[in-house]
């Protein structure tokens, strides 16, 4: 199992914010010890100090040639970031990117080209082990690197490989962002439902539970979602006279969310850039 590697060689997470603390929990309750984890962030949050009280390495110098390298700081960091771990790539330690829009060429025109590199795109729900990760390696990440890299995020959620990097920044714009999308949904499904009387409390109440319960049945029911969707849908009734407006040709859901996607996937490329 590649984990042990980890036990053995250890890991470095540079940049512990949202998303890396996401990913931490997830390591350390699939049972990596935290005296095989180092950490680099200049401002480190009330849990790492206490991880560090267990042997977790808090802005330490890393170890001489850890496993693998995750590279989590904002794309706009990431330069300044770098040289604090770029020695790393002389030895045999695998890079995991997972900054939007970073292409593999820029890690490889600071890491070398030799360097096995892995870019990823991991999203918030890994906090609670249902992420979903898509990665694509450079020419150096073998089977090894991806393996490894693929174990790692399957600790926080399910995985798929890519072959084609360019597909990233569409890949971004769905999954990476999406939660967001789904957020904000539930956020005008409750303000919606105020402004048809009912109290706060009781309108986030009902829309946070039927996004999460409608999340579940999609994912476990065998129908497909527009078959769900149907099963909803009685004729003549409540929830046809809701999709009328939602599924209009011209201004429903469906446009609107073509167009958040695609600007999505416009500002990972230009974070590419
Ligand atoms: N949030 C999300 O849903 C997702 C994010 N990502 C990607 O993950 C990466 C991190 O995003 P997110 O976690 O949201 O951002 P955060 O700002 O929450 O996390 C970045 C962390 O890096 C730290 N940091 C800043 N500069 C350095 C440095 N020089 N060395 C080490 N650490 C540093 C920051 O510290 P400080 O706050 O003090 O500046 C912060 O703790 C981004 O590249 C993003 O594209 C990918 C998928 C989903
Ligand atoms: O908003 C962002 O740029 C990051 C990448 C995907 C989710 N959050």
């Amino acid at each position: 199992m590649s984990l042990e590697r980890i036990d053995r060689q250890g890991l470095v997470l540079l940049g512990c914010g949202k998303m890396g603390s996401a990913m931490l929990e997830g390591w350390l309750a699939r049972g990596v010890a935290p005296s095989s984890i180092s950490v680099i962030d200049p401002y480190p949050s009330d849990r790492l100090e206490s991880l560090a009280q267990q042997g977790l390495r808090l802005n330490e110098a890393p170890p001489k040639d850890p496993a693998i390298c995750i590279l989590a700081v904002k794309p706009q960091m990431m330069t300044d970031a770098l040289p604090q771990i770029s020695d790393l790539a002389q030895g045999g330690t695998i890079f995991l990117s997972i900054a939007a829009g970073s292409t593999l060429a820029y890690f490889e025109r600071v890491l070398g080209d030799k360097a096995a590199i892995v870019r990823a795109m991991p999203n918030t729900p890994a906090a609670v082990g249902r992420g979903i990760t898509a990665i694509v390696g450079n020419g150096a990440a073998g089977a090894e690197a991806l393996d490894l890299a693929e174990e790692l995020l399957q600790a926080v959620g399910q995985t798929v490989r890519i072959e084609d990097e360019a597909q990233m920044d569409a890949v971004t714009a769905v999954s990476g962002s999406g939660p967001a999308y789904v957020f904000h949904m539930i956020e005008a499904m409750a303000a919606a439902g105020e402004a048809q009387g009912l109290d706060p409390e009781l309108a986030m109440t009902l829309a946070r539970a039927t996004v999460a319960g409608a999340g579940v049945l999609a994912e476990q029911a065998d129908e497909t979602p527009e078959r769900l969707r149907v099963n909803v849908t009685s004729k003549g009734g409540t929830t046809a006279a809701a999709l009328a407006v939602l599924m209009d040709d011209q201004t429903g859901l469906a446009q609107l969310m073509r167009r958040a996607v695609n600007a999505a996937a416009d500002r990972s490329r230009e974070l590419g850039e």
